[in-house]
């Protein structure tokens, strides 16, 4: 079953209502973005949770310490490193890591491996973003890494296209953040739902 992240999740409503819709885990911004979240709101979010879902927080270029005192505050199982973080930066993280590369044209296999993640999510590359941009980008470009069982796929999705994703790319995961929301902003219960059914649908076609 192809889980689904939801990221740039900013109130304890918006952590609910993917939890209810099925979402495997929910994305908590900590970088500049219009999706940020201050660390002591997360961390009020993630206690009432408990342990129904995976919390993820998503970092840009952040210094290790700040990261790893926002792990321990808010209660994240997992990070993820969205700049141009170095390999050895994984290692020393004290939870499990997802990756994200850029996708700039095919995917080379033996350079995205030297970081060693729990898992390894590919992104589109727009100017002035470190993601979040709603830009989907050619998934052709993945063709070296398909098979690959920790793969998580980012970039533009929703719900017109999550599910030709899912039984092209077969993905471990797939993350959304602009696809799921109002166009004012905000996580949309009705898209978020619709988004996990196509997901659904499409799974029962790839097994
Ligand atoms: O969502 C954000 O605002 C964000 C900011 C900085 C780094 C990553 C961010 N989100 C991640 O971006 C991708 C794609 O999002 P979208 O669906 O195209 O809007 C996804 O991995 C989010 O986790």
């Amino acid at each position: 079953m192809t889980r689904v992240k939801i990221c740039g999740i900013k109130s304890h409503t918006e952590a609910l209502l993917a939890c209810r819709a099925g979402a495997w885990a929910i994305g908590e911004v900590f970088a500049p973005s219009s999706r940020r979240i201050e660390a002591d709101r997360a961390a009020a979010i993630n206690r009432e949770l408990g342990g129904s879902v995976v919390k993820v927080g998503i970092f840009v270029d952040e210094k290790l310490d700040t990261m790893e005192y926002i792990i321990k505050t808010c209660g994240l199982d997992m990070v993820q490193l969205h700049g141009q973080e170095p390999p050895e930066l994984v290692a020393e993280l004290p939870v499990p890591v997802i990756k994200c590369f850029p996708v700039k044209g095919p995917v080379d296999p033996d350079v995205v491996k030297r970081w060693r993640p729990w898992a390894y999510l590919f992104d589109t590359v727009v100017e002035g973003h470190s993601g979040g941009s709603g830009v989907s980008f050619n998934w052709d470009y993945l063709e070296a890494v398909l098979g690959w069982d920790n793969l998580i796929l980012a970039g533009g999705l929703h719900a017109g296209n999550v599910a030709a994703a899912v039984k092209k790319i077969r993905p471990l995961a797939v993350d959304v953040s602009s696809g799921v929301e109002f166009a004012e902003g905000g996580k949309d219960p009705q898209k978020v739902s619709r988004f996990i059914n196509e997901v659904r649908e499409a799974d029962k076609d790839v097994t």
